[in-house]
């Protein structure tokens, strides 16, 4: 059994493999009469040739610590967005791609209000959520070809919270 500790998601952390989503420091733009803040254009959003953006709802169960992650999958195609609709905290995993192949996977935890977009094909386990309701928005590509690819790992990976992010374990 491999352990994979899932650290505190941050932008930084995250660069190689995508976008997180929150609204950080001073708003982009003032609107609505200044009673809104827009935080402009905060990811990469890839929908490939033939393909367009289209906007999902996930109804997903949700896991328990550790959780089991057995494969990544990628989408050589389109960018992937998961847009929590709680405060919930959720489990993201991602691993560079070394000649084809992911390389050793990260786990992170997000913190309420974060969103991630997956760069187009970034290798990634599937939405993982830690609470319910694990309801979620999802931007992707909608089109006709394949943008599916899977990689099963030999043996599956334990993934556990972080020091960090202990106040996740379930009560
Ligand atoms: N299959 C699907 O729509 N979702 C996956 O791509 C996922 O990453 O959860
Ligand atoms: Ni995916």
């Amino acid at each position: 059994m491999t352990r994979l500790i899932a650290d505190a998601l941050t932008a930084e952390a995250f660069a190689p493999f995508g976008d997180v989503l929150e609204v950080r420091g001073t708003p982009d733009k003032i609107i609505n009469r200044g009673r809104c803040g827009r935080f402009h254009d905060l990811a990469a959003l890839d929908f490939g040739a033939g393909g367009r953006a289209g906007i999902s709802l996930f109804e997903s169960a949700i896991v328990e610590w550790p959780v089991e992650v057995a494969m990544v999958e990628r989408h050589p195609e389109g960018s992937q967005a998961f847009l929590p609709m709680t405060e919930h905290p959720f489990l993201v995993v991602v691993a560079p791609d070394e000649n084809g192949r992911p390389g050793s996977p990260r786990a992170f935890v997000t913190a309420p209000g974060q969103g991630i977009n997956f760069y187009r094909g970034t290798w990634h386990g599937v939405l993982t959520p830690l609470h319910a309701p694990g309801l979620f928005a999802v931007v992707d590509r909608i089109g006709d070809t394949p943008n599916l690819e899977e990689h099963w790992f030999d043996a599956p990976y334990h993934v556990e919270p972080g020091e960090d992010r202990a106040g996740t374990m379930q009560a």
